[in-house]
């Protein structure tokens, strides 16, 4: 009795995700019609909308959505990841070894880690609109899951025109903190609240090499962003719960996942980089363009991914 109604819950809660999946999709999607049209008004080139989210808040299914979305409506579409731009392994190894002193570096993941320039040409090329331009990919289940870039014959090719470029990471549009900024945020880590508890893991210098790897993506990509959409969610704890539900499943379904020791390692190496950035975010918002109006839409998601609320406060 009690299978069958845990196969009926599982039922119900896939019902769920598939309506709150097509709703954001719905949503986003009608934004960047919006901008879309906008952008139309002052030139030809792709809207660039760059999307931010926690690990595991859905930014790879609504890309996915987004695209299907906008062809279905004759709307080229691109989508790629801040994660397609990580360093070749042989690349990452060598700065793991050259920055010893610092573990927030050691493995892919945190700004310093992702060639910015390739991203930067990538997006020009998609700009231009002349060319195909060959997307940058990755495959993180390469060498035993430390990963690597695939070859550029291996890389998908865009052909122009091309209407929407969707471009999204866990830290794209994290901004880096000026220098007064950086030593109260360092005042705060080092204080007595539990505020910046990952932060205090690390010494002073390692999170400044973040907020440099920031000041980077600031420099080399913002300006060629339209429009974001933020993927907010209220307490950043719950990236583990998320990372935790998908290696359970992983585990369920008999293939392997990381132990609780491996997860925790691996997701508090992230989190600096959200304490560091996320109330300048929210504070002062993102740098874009600047050549569209209200250029942001904010949700808010409840600890289910569920969005409590849009916003385009920022
Ligand atoms: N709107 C939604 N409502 C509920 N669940 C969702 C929603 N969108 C995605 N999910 C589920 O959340 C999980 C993570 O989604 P996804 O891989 O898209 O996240 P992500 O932000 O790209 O993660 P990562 O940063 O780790 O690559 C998946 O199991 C997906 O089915």
């Amino acid at each position: 009795m009690s299978a069958v109604l845990s196969s009926l819950d599982k039922t119900r809660r896939a019902k769920a995700i598939h309506s709150s999946i097509s709703a954001r999709i719905q949503h986003t999607g009608d934004f960047i019609l919006r901008k879309l049209a906008q952008k139309r008004k002052i030139n030809q080139s792709p809207l660039v909308v760059g999307i931010n989210g926690a690990q595991g808040s859905g930014k790879t299914t609504l890309v996915r959505g987004l695209v299907d979305f906008l062809t279905a409506r004759k709307i080229s579409t691109v989508g790629f990841s801040l994660d397609d731009l990580y360093l070749p392994n042989h690349e990452q190894k060598e700065l793991a070894r050259d920055r010893r002193d610092n573990p927030l570096l050691r493995f892919r993941g945190q700004p310093g880690t992702q060639d910015v320039g390739l991203g930067r040409n990538t997006l020009l090329s998609l700009l231009a609109n002349t060319a195909p331009t060959a997307i940058p990919s990755y495959d993180k289940s390469l060498n035993s899951g430390y990963g690597d870039r695939l070859a550029k014959d291996q890389w998908p090719v865009a052909q122009p025109p091309i209407d929407v470029v969707l471009f999204e990471g866990w830290c794209l549009g994290f901004r880096p903190l000026d220098p007064q900024e950086f030593q109260s945020f360092l005042q705060n880590v080092h204080g007595e609240s539990n505020l910046y508890k990952y932060s205090r893991k690390y010494t002073d210098a390692n999170l400044a090499d973040i907020n440099a790897g920031l000041g980077v993506f600031e420099k080399q990509l913002y300006d060629l962003i339209d429009a974001w959409i933020f993927m907010r969610v209220s307490d950043i704890d719950v990236v583990y719960r998320w990372r935790k539900d998908q290696e359970d499943q992983l585990a369920e379904s008999g293939r392997p996942s990381l132990s609780d020791q491996q997860l925790e390692d691996f997701v508090s190496r992230f989190m600096p980089a959200y304490e560091l950035a996320l109330s300048k975010l929210d504070m002062h918002g993102f740098v874009s363009s600047g050549i569209l109006s209200n250029g942001t839409l904010r949700m808010h998601l409840d600890m289910d991914r569920n969005v409590a609320a849009y916003d385009h406060k920022l």
